[in-house]
C-alpha cells in the first residue's frame, strides 16, 4: 500500500466555507473577514497510529537528516505537509530545552518534580517566534518558486518577530520590511533585524499603531504579511505543544502557563494539544493559562468582566496598553482574540494578569533557582506564584511554564532590578555586585562577610 498522501490548507476559522491553497496570498476570510486556519486533512493523518507518529516524531527529533531534525520540520505532516522540502528556510529551530526547575517548585510549596520550563528562547533568534517564522518564510519561498509575486516580508513587532523575520528572510534571500514603536523595544531586540539587512523602520507609535500601518501596507501587491494574524505561523507555533508532550514521555501536564499578548501563541498551543488528542498521541488535555501584564490586559479585563471564564463568543474590547517591563506584550488590542478563546474554552482555561512588580520578582526567584527569566516568561511566573498561593495549583500537579524568550534579549531588566532602578519595582530580591579592592584581605572580607565563613 502506498504512504497515505498528506495536504493542508487555508479555511476560515469562523465557520464559513471559504478555502484556499496554501500558497495563495490571503490572511482573512473574503466572506466574514475572520482570520485563517490551516485545515489539515485528519482522516488521512489517521491513517497512521499515534505510536507509528511518536516512533516518527521521535526518530527525528534533533537528529532526522537535514531540515527534518528541526523541532517544526521533523513534524512536517502534521504543519505543511505538501511544501517542497527544498523550499524549507530552517535554522534548527525547536528542539528546546524543558528544564525541572525544583528548587523553584519547593519555595511555592510545590513539589519537587512540579514545575517546568520550557525554553523557548534558546534558539537561533532567541524567542520562540523562530518556530513560526521558518514555516512563513518557507511558504514564501515556495510562493515565489511557482511564480506567486511577493518582492518582500513585512512584519510590525514589539521586537522578537522583526529578528526572527530578518534571520530567515536573510537566509532565503528574501527581502524584509521591519515596522518597529520607537523606544518601546530592547536594544538587542533592534539591533538584531538591522544586522540581517532587513528595512527597519522605527515609528513614532506603539505595537498597535505599527500593526494598523503594516495591515494597510500589505494590502498593496507584492508585500505578503508575517505577523501571527498569517495562520501559517500559528501551524509552526503549534509544534511546541507536541514537542513538550514528546519531551515527558508523550504525557501532558496538568497546567500550561503562557505570557499572552497577540494571542497567537496561546492560539497555537491550544491547537497543538487538541491536534494530539484528536489523533490519539495523548488521552487528555492540560488547562491553558494566559498571563497578562497588567498594564495590557485586555483578555484578562474581558473574561473577569464575564466571571472569569474564558468562552469562545467573548468581545475583548481594545485597551490603551501601557508601558510595561515585559515589552513584548505591551499590546491592546489582539489581533488572535477570538482564537485564543476558542482554545481557552477547549482547554478549561484561565485567564490572570501579573503587575511590574510581581513580574520582576517572579523572574528573580526562578533566576535565584538556576532559570534566567525575561521579563515575559516574568509574568508566565507571577501567575503561576498566584494560582499556587490561591490553591488553584495544587502539590503533585505538573505545570509546564512557556519561557517565551532568552534572557540575554533584556539585559536592562535584569541590571535595572539588581540595581533597584526599575520604575514600580521595589525589588525583593537584588543581588547587586560588590566593588573591592584588588587584595586577598578585601575578597576574603566579602567572602566572609556574605557566607559567614573565612577563606
Ligand atoms: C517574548 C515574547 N513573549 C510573549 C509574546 C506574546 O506572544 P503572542 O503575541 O503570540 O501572544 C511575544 C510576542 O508578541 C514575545 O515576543
Amino acid at each position: 500500500m502506498s504512504p497515505p498522501s498528506f495536504r493542508a490548507r487555508f479555511r476560515c476559522s469562523d465557520g464559513c466555507d471559504f478555502q484556499a491553497e496554501l500558497t495563495e496570498v490571503v490572511y482573512r476570510c473574503p466572506r466574514c473577514q475572520g482570520l485563517l486556519e490551516v485545515e489539515h486533512d485528519l482522516e488521512a493523518l489517521a491513517q497512521r497510529s499515534a505510536a507509528e507518529w511518536k516512533a516518527l516524531f521521535d526518530g527525528r527529533f534533533r537528529a532526522g537528516p537535514w531540515p527534518l531534525g528541526s523541532g517544526v520540520w521533523g513534524k512536517k505532516e502534521w504543519v505543511y505537509p505538501q511544501l517542497a522540502l527544498e523550499n524549507v528556510v530552517s535554522m534548527y529551530e525547536g528542539g528546546s530545552p524543558l528544564l525541572r526547575l525544583d528548587r523553584y517548585a519547593q519555595e511555592l510549596g510545590l513539589g519537587p518534580d512540579d514545575v517546568w520550563l520550557k525554553e523557548c528562547g534558546v534558539t537561533h533568534t532567541g524567542s520562540f517566534k523562530d518556530l513560526g517564522m521558518t514555516v512563513l518564510v518557507s511558504a514564501v519561498k515556495e510562493m515565489r518558486a511557482r511564480g506567486v509575486r511577493v518582492d518582500a516580508v513585512a512584519c510590525a513587532s514589539t521586537g522578537d518577530t522583526s529578528a526572527a523575520l530578518a534571520a530567515y528572510c536573510a537566509a532565503a534571500g528574501i527581502p524584509s520590511v521591519v515596522l518597529l514603536p520607537r523606544g518601546k523595544i530592547s536594544i538587542a531586540q533592534l539591533v538584531q533585524p538591522i544586522a540581517n539587512g532587513a528595512l527597519v523602520l522605527e515609528l513614532d507609535t506603539d505595537f498597535d499603531g505599527c500593526m494598523k500601518v503594516v495591515q494597510e501596507l500589505a494590502s498593496a501587491p507584492g508585500l505578503y504579511l508575517a505577523n501571527s494574524m498569517n495562520s501559517l505561523r500559528i501551524e509552526g507555533q503549534k509544534t511546541l505543544a507536541v514537542e513538550l508532550a514528546q519531551q515527558l514521555g508523550w504525557e501532558v501536564p496538568d497546567w500550561v502557563v503562557i505570557p499572552g499578548g497577540n494571542l497567537g501563541n496561546a492560539s497555537a498551543v491550544g491547537r497543538g494539544f487538541l491536534m494530539m488528542k484528536q489523533l490519539g498521541l495523548v488521552s487528555r488535555l492540560p488547562r491553558l493559562v494566559v498571563a497578562q501584564a497588567r498594564s495590557a490586559n485586555p483578555l484578562f479585563r474581558a473574561v473577569a468582566a464575564a466571571g472569569g471564564k474564558p468562552t469562545r463568543d467573548l468581545e475583548v474590547a481594545p485597551v490603551a496598553a501601557q508601558k510595561t517591563l515585559a515589552s513584548a506584550i505591551q499590546i491592546g488590542a489582539p489581533v488572535s482574540a477570538r482564537r485564543a478563546l476558542r482554545a481557552l474554552e477547549a482547554l478549561d482555561g484561565l485567564v490572570e494578569d501579573a503587575t511590574e512588580q510581581e513580574l520582576s520578582d517572579a523572574a528573580a526567584r526562578a533566576d535565584r533557582a538556576g532559570a534566567y527569566a525575561d521579563p515575559h516568561t516574568g509574568v508566565a511566573l507571577a501567575v503561576l506564584e498566584k494560582l499556587a498561593a490561591r490553591g488553584t495549583i495544587r502539590k503533585g500537579e505538573r505545570v509546564a511554564v512557556i519561557s517565551t524568550a532568552h534572557g540575554l534579549k533584556f539585559s536592562d531588566f535584569k541590571v535595572g532590578y539588581h540595581a533597584g532602578s526599575l520604575p514600580c519595582v521595589a525589588p525583593r530580591l537584588v543581588n547587586p555586585s560588590v566593588q573591592v579592592a584588588a587584595s586577598l584581605g578585601a575578597v576574603q572580607d566579602a567572602v566572609a562577610k556574605r557566607f559567614g565563613v573565612r577563606a
